[in-house]
C-alpha cells in the first residue's frame, strides 16, 4: 500500500521559531505601547476663592488634574459654601466678626480638600462692591476688615495668597473669562459670549465688539492674549447699580422731601414696612441726598404699579450727557452690543423666580408679566410662595423692573439683542461669576499661547503601533522566504 503525505512548510523548526518570536515581539510591542500611554491614576490639585460680595460671602473650591496645570486641563468647581450672615463690609464696626464669619465655610474647605494637598492649595479672597463703597466712605475701616479676614484665613492650612478689593474692571473682565472658559470658547478661539453680572452693589457689562478697539474710551478696554488669540474686551462696572444700591437710589428718589410715608409703586399692594432714614442713606450711593430735618423713620407702603415703578427706576439713570459716539448711561461709553450674552448672579435669581428666563418672548410680554406680578396683592404673593425668603419675595417687583430697565434703557438691548441673552446660574456645574477667571489668571492657568498637544490621541497612537508591528512582522516573514523549506508542486508518494 502506498501513503500520500504533503509536507507543510509552516511546520519546519525555523518557521515555527520565527513565528513564535514574531508573535512575542508583537505582543510585547503592543503591551508596551498600551501600558506606556495608559493614563496614570488621576491626581488633582485644588484652589479656593472667597467671593466677598456686598450682600454675602461665598467660598468656591476648584479642582483640576495635577498634570495639566498650564494648558487645556479643565478646572471645575467641586464645592461651594455660602457664608452665613451679611457681606464683610457690614462688619466695619466689628472687623473681627468679619474674619470669624468665614470659619464654618473654611472648615468645610479643610474637609473637602484632601489633607495632603492643603499646603499647596492657593487660597484667595476678593472683595467687590460692598468693600469698594466702604473704602470710599472710610478707607481705614475697609483696611481693618481686610486685616481681620486676612488673619482669620492665615490660620487655615492652605497657601494663603492675599485678600484684596477687586476693581470693577477686574470683576467684569474675570466674569467674562469665566463664562468663556467654561463654554470652551477660549481654547478653540471661537466668538466669545458677553457677560452681564448684577450684584448687590455694582453691575458689570463685558463683551467683545468688532467696533471697539479701546481708542475711544481706553478706561473701558482690557486686552488679553489667551491660547494664542488676542481679545480686546469692553468692560464697565457701574458702582451703585447693583440691585440693593439701586433700590436705595429709588427710595432716596422717593423720600427727597423727608416725608413720614411713601407709596412705593415697586412693591406689591398691601406690603408695608417701616424704614430708618439714617440706615437708608448710610451709603455713598445716596448719602449726599439725605433730606434735612427728616424724621427718624418712614413708612414704605406698596402701590404695585409696574409703569410707575419703571418711571422711578428710570430716574436713577442719567441719559442727558455723552461725550462719546454713544453711551449706555451716566455718560459712560458703550460700543454697539454684539454677540450672545450670559447674564448671571441677580439677573438669574430674579428672572428665574419670575419665570422670565425665556428671552425669545417679546419684550412686551416681559412687561406684561411684570405688570401682573407687581399688581398682585402682597398677601397673595406670600401665599403662593410660602418657601421663598420674604426679603427676596418683597423685592421681586422692583428687581424685575430694574433688570428690564437696566437692560433695555441702560444698555440699549432691543428685541433682537435681548433674545441673545441667556440667564444662567451655572455652566457645566461651575457658578458663573468672577471667581474662576480670577483664580485661572493668578495661577497662570490660561497660557497666552496655545499649548502644544501630542499629534495623535492615545487610541490613535496605539492602533498605529499595532498595525505597524503586524505589517513589519509580515514583511519579516516574507523576507525570510529563501529560507523556507521548498515544497514540491506534486504530492510526494512515499
Ligand atoms: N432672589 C434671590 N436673590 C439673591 C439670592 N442670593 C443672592 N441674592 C441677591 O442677589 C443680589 C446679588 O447677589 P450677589 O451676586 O451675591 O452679589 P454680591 O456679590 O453680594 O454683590 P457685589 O459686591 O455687588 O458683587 C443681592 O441683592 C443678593 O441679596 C437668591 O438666592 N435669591
Amino acid at each position: 500500500m502506498s501513503a500520500m503525505k504533503e509536507k507543510n512548510p509552516w511546520q519546519t523548526p525555523v518557521t515555527i521559531i520565527i513565528t513564535v518570536i514574531g508573535v512575542i515581539a508583537i505582543v510585547a510591542l503592543v503591551t508596551v505601547a498600551v501600558l506606556q500611554n495608559r493614563p496614570l491614576p488621576q491626581k488633582y490639585k485644588y484652589g479656593i476663592v472667597l467671593d466677598a460680595g456686598s450682600s454675602h460671602t461665598a467660598l468656591y473650591i476648584y479642582e483640576w488634574p495635577a498634570e495639566k496645570d498650564n494648558n487645556t486641563g479643565r478646572v471645575e468647581q467641586t464645592h461651594s459654601c455660602k457664608v452665613k450672615g451679611p457681606g464683610i463690609s457690614s462688619y466695619a464696626h466689628d472687623p473681627l466678626k468679619a474674619g470669624e464669619s468665614l470659619r464654618v465655610c473654611m472648615q468645610e474647605a479643610e474637609q473637602r480638600v484632601p489633607g495632603k494637598r492643603h499646603q499647596e492649595t492657593p487660597l484667595y479672597l476678593g472683595a467687590t462692591a460692598g468693600m469698594r463703597l466702604l473704602n470710599i466712605e472710610n478707607s481705614s475701616a475697609s483696611d481693618e476688615v481686610l486685616k481681620a479676614v486676612e488673619s482669620a484665613l492665615q490660620k487655615f492650612p492652605f497657601s494663603y495668597q492675599g485678600a484684596r478689593i477687586l476693581s470693577g474692571q477686574e470683576e467684569g473682565a474675570f466674569g467674562w473669562v469665566t463664562v468663556n472658559y467654561l463654554d470652551d470658547r477660549l481654547t478653540q478661539g471661537l466668538d466669545t459670549t458677553g457677560a452681564l453680572d448684577l450684584g448687590g452693589a455694582s453691575t458689570q457689562i463685558s463683551f467683545v465688539s468688532e467696533k471697539f478697539d479701546g481708542s475711544e474710551s481706553p478706561s473701558n478696554s482690557v486686552t488679553f492674549r489667551l491660547y494664542g488669540n488676542d481679545y480686546n474686551l469692553y468692560t464697565h462696572s457701574f458702582l451703585c447699580y447693583g440691585k440693593d444700591q439701586a433700590l436705595r437710589m429709588t427710595l432716596a428718589q422717593q423720600t427727597q422731601s423727608g416725608q413720614a410715608s411713601i407709596l412705593d409703586p415697586c412693591f406689591n399692594t398691601g406690603y408695608t414696612v417701616m424704614k430708618n432714614y439714617s440706615v437708608l442713606y448710610d451709603s455713598p450711593c445716596v448719602s449726599d441726598r439725605k433730606p434735612q430735618n427728616a424724621p427718624a423713620t418712614f413708612n414704605q407702603t406698596g402701590k404695585g404699579n409696574f409703569t410707575e415703578c419703571q418711571e422711578v427706576v428710570k430716574s436713577v439713570f442719567n441719559f442727558t450727557h455723552c461725550k462719546y459716539s454713544q453711551c449706555s448711561f451716566n455718560g459712560v461709553f458703550q460700543p454697539l452690543l454684539q454677540g450672545p450674552f450670559g447674564a448671571f448672579s441677580a439677573y438669574y435669581f430674579v428672572m428665574n423666580f419670575l419665570n422670565l428666563t425665556d428671552t425669545s418672548i417679546p419684550l412686551k410680554a416681559v412687561e406684561d408679566k411684570l405688570n401682573s406680578f407687581c399688581s398682585t396683592p402682597w398677601n397673595q404673593i406670600k401665599q403662593q410662595h410660602p418657601d421663598v425668603k420674604v426679603k427676596y419675595l418683597a423685592e421681586y417687583c422692583f428687581s424685575g423692573t430694574y433688570i428690564l430697565t437696566l437692560l433695555t434703557e441702560g444698555y440699549k438691548f432691543d428685541q433682537t439683542s435681548y433674545s441673545n441673552i441667556k440667564f444662567i446660574k451655572k455652566i457645566k456645574g461651575s457658578d458663573a461669576g468672577w471667581t474662576l477667571g480670577y483664580m485661572l489668571n493668578l495661577t497662570n492657568m490660561i497660557p497666552a499661547e496655545a499649548p502644544d498637544s501630542p499629534p495623535l490621541p492615545h487610541a490613535g497612537y496605539v492602533s498605529i503601533v499595532t498595525i505597524m508591528a503586524v505589517l513589519l512582522f509580515i514583511l519579516f516573514i516574507v523576507s525570510l522566504r529563501p529560507l523556507w523549506p521548498r515544497c514540491s508542486k506534486q504530492p510526494q508518494i512515499v
